[in-house]
């Protein structure tokens, strides 16, 4: 079972920025901080709406990290040009609702398979792996592995959201079952969302993930502990969660 890699999502950077229409904090100074922390690789999602990340900060991003860019965006026309320009090592597709306060869900691959196998193609064909952030759903995982999916990134915002312990026992069990059906069908299978420093842990544990993208909860720690603090404080829980400690 190899050691889990730690994806910083620094949306709430740019959140933050963004508040007074200011030009600090600088999404670019903060992936800068991560990485040198031990981030393996930034995340950034490019909304339509642009509430946060902004095109420059994806461009200078793209320019100056040292580990890798994970660019999130909807399947839309215009997010599929940004990408095959940029040509991100990695792409997350994900769900997105103007009206939403954050991410819902996962993606429906399954309900719309053409359109799904059409923005794989064009992103593989750029150089660009794609992982589809999609619920633990096996109908979903069946459906990634036919359009051609290498990665996928298992929404575990259900298990996040949990109201009772219970309940989250059964959606890590959902999302462990379902990481280790995907890991069979060959997949790299990432998770992420709602993440933080006391539920990661079981997450980390679970031997068939690869990578967990942690954003909100990193950022809100790094208000009151600084960046690099809080980027190693999760890191630390994740190798303690991944040897069952
Ligand atoms: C897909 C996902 O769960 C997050 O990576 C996403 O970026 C959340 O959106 P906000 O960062 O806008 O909350
Ligand atoms: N894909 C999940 C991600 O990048 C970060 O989500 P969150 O930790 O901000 O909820």
């Amino acid at each position: 079972m190899g050691r889990i890699l730690l994806g910083v999502n620094i949306d709430h950077i740019a959140t933050l920025r963004n508040a007074r229409g200011t030009d600090f904090p600088d999404p670019v100074h903060a992936a800068a901080v991560a990485e040198h922390a031990g981030a393996e690789g930034i995340t950034v999602h490019l909304r339509e709406d642009r509430r946060h990340i902004k095109d420059r900060d994806v461009y200078l991003l793209a320019k100056t990290l040292q580990t890798r860019m994970n660019l999130e965006m909807a399947v839309t026309e215009e997010m599929l040009a940004i990408a095959c320009d940029i040509k991100p090592p990695h792409c997350c597709l994900v769900p997105e609702k103007r009206e939403e306060l954050t991410t819902e869900g996962g993606l429906d691959v399954a309900g719309q398979l053409n359109k799904m196998s059409e923005a794989v193609k064009r992103l593989k064909d750029a150089g660009v792996s794609v992982s589809l952030f999609i619920d633990a759903d096996q109908r979903q995982i069946d459906a990634a592995v036919a359009v051609g999916a290498p990665v996928i990134e298992i929404h575990t915002g259900h298990y996040a959201d949990a109201k009772t312990d219970a309940e989250a026992k059964q959606e890590l069990k959902r999302i462990s079952e379902m990481a280790a059906y995907a890991h069979s069908k060959g997949l790299v299978v990432n998770a992420g969302h709602g993440l933080h420093y006391h539920n990661v842990k079981p997450i980390a544990a679970i031997p068939e993930l690869y990578e967990l993208n942690i954003g909100h909860a990193i950022i809100a720690r790094a208000a009151i502990d600084g960046l690099a603090k809080a980027v190693a404080d999760m890191k630390q829980l994740m190798l303690e969660g991944r040897r069952g400690e």
